[in-house]
């Protein structure tokens, strides 16, 4: 089933909706309306993961189109206790406002290496559509170690060498976190109790950052960017796209 689907989308959004009625009599809970007629909405699609995956990538390419909504910033709601214990409402406030059509995408790679994540998400949208982009564990590894690695440097903190995570008494050490992250089939296994594997739709990461379209194009099974608004939504963002992807701006002006 493909991850983002307009038709399916009003059957996600009447669920929500009920939810949404049901908070309203718990909590005295009320929608965030704009003057324009746009409003915050639950996400219908989660970017679930992986770290380090390219989700800020494919956040950034969905929200080219214009009937997507993107949360800007990561929100970690079902993975942060914290957070989770605000309640849907407070959720809701870290959505981007958008109008009926839109479909509202936030992304959070933690979630998908969290086990209470897929519950909560399930308890909240049964129907729910997961994005996850996968990408060679291996390299994934690397490119979490070096992130952490930097942010230490950054605080002229000092910070062992990969090599002295990797090992532990002779074996792969799979208590590493940026080595358990890359078990996907671990993780997956916590998904897929809750959601059938059609709700998941992944990406191949190292696929999108060599030749995205084609990645992007399996994401939705009705044109993913439409004609009617393709020029118009890619002269507005193009700087974006720029930065992120040259050669997905270029197959969008020549469509
Ligand atoms: N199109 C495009 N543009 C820019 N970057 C791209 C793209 N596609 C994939 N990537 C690779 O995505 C890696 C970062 O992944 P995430 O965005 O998931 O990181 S994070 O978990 O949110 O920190 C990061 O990996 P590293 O280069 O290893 O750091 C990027 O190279």
């Amino acid at each position: 089933r493909p991850a983002i689907n307009s038709k399916a989308e009003t059957s996600s959004q009447s669920v929500q909706r009920e939810l949404l009625k049901k908070m309203s009599q718990k909590n005295d809970f009320k929608e965030s309306i704009h003057s324009n007629g746009s409003c915050r909405q639950l996400p219908q699609t989660i970017i679930i993961g992986v770290r380090k995956g390219g989700t800020r990538a494919l956040l950034e390419m969905l929200s080219l189109h214009p009937d997507i909504a993107a949360a800007e910033s990561e929100v970690h709601f079902f993975d942060w206790e914290d957070h989770y214990r605000n309640g849907l409402q407070w959720y809701i406030n870290q959505m981007p406002f958008s109008y009926p059509h839109q479909i509202t995408v936030e992304k959070t790679p933690a979630y998908f290496t969290s086990p209470k994540v897929p519950e909560r998400v399930y308890n909240m949208n049964q129907s729910m559509r997961l994005l996850l982009i996968l990408r060679d564990p291996s390299e994934r590894v690397l490119s979490d170690y070096t992130q952490v690695f930097y942010n230490h440097m950054q605080k002229h903190k000092p910070y062992p060498s990969i090599e002295q995570f990797l090992i532990k008494d002779g074996e792969l050490n799979v208590d590493y976190k940026a080595i358990n992250r890359s078990l996907y089939y671990i993780h997956m296994q916590n998904w897929l109790k809750y959601f059938p594997l059609n709700h998941i739709h992944i990406v191949d990461g190292d696929k999108l950052i060599k030749d995205p379209f084609p990645e992007i194009e399996k994401i939705g099974s009705s044109a993913p960017f439409p004609s009617r608004t393709r020029q118009e939504s890619c002269c507005s963002k193009l700087s974006r796209i720029i930065i992120m992807q040259p050669t997905l701006c270029i197959s969008l002006l020549l469509e």
